[in-house]
Formats: C-alpha cells, structure tokens, sequence
C-alpha cells in the first residue's frame, strides 16, 4: 500500500466531501470509500446487522468501529490490486478511527478538513434532501442536529491528533475554488511519493 496515496476526507454533514471526492475521482481515479454509503448498503441489504446499523444511524450517533473498519477494510482488501489512490470519505469520526485505521490497515498520507459553519451545512444538507430522489433517514432537522454535535464532539482531538498531515480548507466556497486547493494537496503528496519510490 506504500506506493498509493489514502486520503481521509474529513468534515461536518453536508460540508461538500462527497462532491470534492466525485471531482477527484474524475481528475486523478482514485477509488472513493465513503463509511456512510459502505453502512447504508449493508442497511439496504435488509440483514440483521443492517436493521442495528440503522437504529444508530437515525440517532445521529456513531456505529461501532469494529463495523465501519471492516467494511472499510474489505473493500480496501477488494480494490487494492487495481487502484491509483484511496479517499476514504468520512472516516474517521473519532480520534480512535483513525489510530487503528493506521495500525490495521495503513498509515493515511494526507487529511482534507472542509471547514465549514453549522448554517451553511444544515442549509446544503436541506438542498440535498430536497433535490435528490432518494431520501436519506438522517436527512431530518432532529438528526441533522444530532450528527452536529456528534461532529462537534470528536472534530476537534481529530484534528490535534492528525495536524501534522492534515490541510483544513476553506469550505464555505464555491465548490472549484475549494477544487483548486485540494488539486494542490493531493499533486504534492503524489509528488513526494513518487520520490520516495526513487529512493528505495
Ligand atoms: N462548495 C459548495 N458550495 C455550495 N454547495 C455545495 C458545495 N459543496 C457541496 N455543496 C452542496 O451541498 C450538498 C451536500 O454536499 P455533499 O457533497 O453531499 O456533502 P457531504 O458528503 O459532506 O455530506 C450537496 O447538495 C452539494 O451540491
Ligand atoms: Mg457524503
């Protein structure tokens, strides 16, 4: 896995991860993971795990990690022969997420936070629920609050923990601006992977 990058994208709901992380893929190829759809299809396949996963979900609260990092881990395990890149979408969600997504499967070379207040979120998450067919369980207000403050809660030792290689970006933009940042990022770790291949 050394020779490929594994992004974490990080960020409140709604703050605009799965729209960079579609803008990725299609510039650069990368295999996108996002915790939130590997959980609700395993809800959609109507097994017994998927029926506890949902309770949680519609709480707004965190599913267990052992849960989120196997699926994480199966289809990493499943792409890796194949894939330019990772970008797991919405993991971690709390400090200990991202320690034994390292210790399990591999350390993450870059973090991108989308930075971005709790107004513009709710209103992206209404304009989402609003414009798409498929209706979201935790797209209601009394959820949309409690994933905020599961956010609130777990963002902030997230970020202390993982400064060293994450870059916050200014969220509140329009989505090419926010792009033209995130290019940067993910050219230059590609460029120091590519060196560190030069020197082994
Ligand atoms: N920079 C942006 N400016 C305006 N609207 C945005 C921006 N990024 C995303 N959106 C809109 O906000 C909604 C939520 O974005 P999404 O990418 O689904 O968020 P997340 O995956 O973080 O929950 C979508 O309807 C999307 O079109
Ligand atoms: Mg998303």
């Amino acid at each position: 896995m050394a020779e490929i990058p594994i992004i974490w994208i990080l960020g409140g709901p709604g703050c605009g991860k799965g729209t960079q992380c579609a803008k990725i893929v299609e510039k650069y190829g990368f295999t996108h993971l996002s915790s939130g759809d590997l959980l609700r299809n395993e809800v959609a396949s109507g097994s017994d795990k998927g029926r506890q996963l949902q309770a949680v979900m519609a709480s707004g609260g965190l599913v267990s990690n052992d849960e989120v990092l196997s699926l994480l881990n199966d289809a990493i395990s499943r792409a890796k022969g194949s894939s330019k890149g990772f970008l797991i979408d919405g993991y971690p969600r709390e400090k200990n997420q991202g320690i034994e997504f390292e210790l399990r499967v591999a350390p993450a070379d870059l973090a991108l936070y989308f930075e971005c207040s709790e107004d513009t979120m709710v209103q992206r998450i209404m304009a989402r629920a609003a414009a798409s067919s498929v209706k979201r369980d935790d797209d209601n207000e009394k959820t949309i609050r409690a994933r905020l403050l599961t956010f609130r809660q777990n963002t902030n030792a997230i970020l202390e923990c993982y400064e060293p290689k994450t870059l916050t970006i200014n969220a509140e933009r329009d989505v090419d601006d926010i792009f033209l940042e995130v290019v940067q990022a993910i050219d230059c770790v590609l460029k120091k992977k590519q060196q560190n291949a030069a020197q082994c």
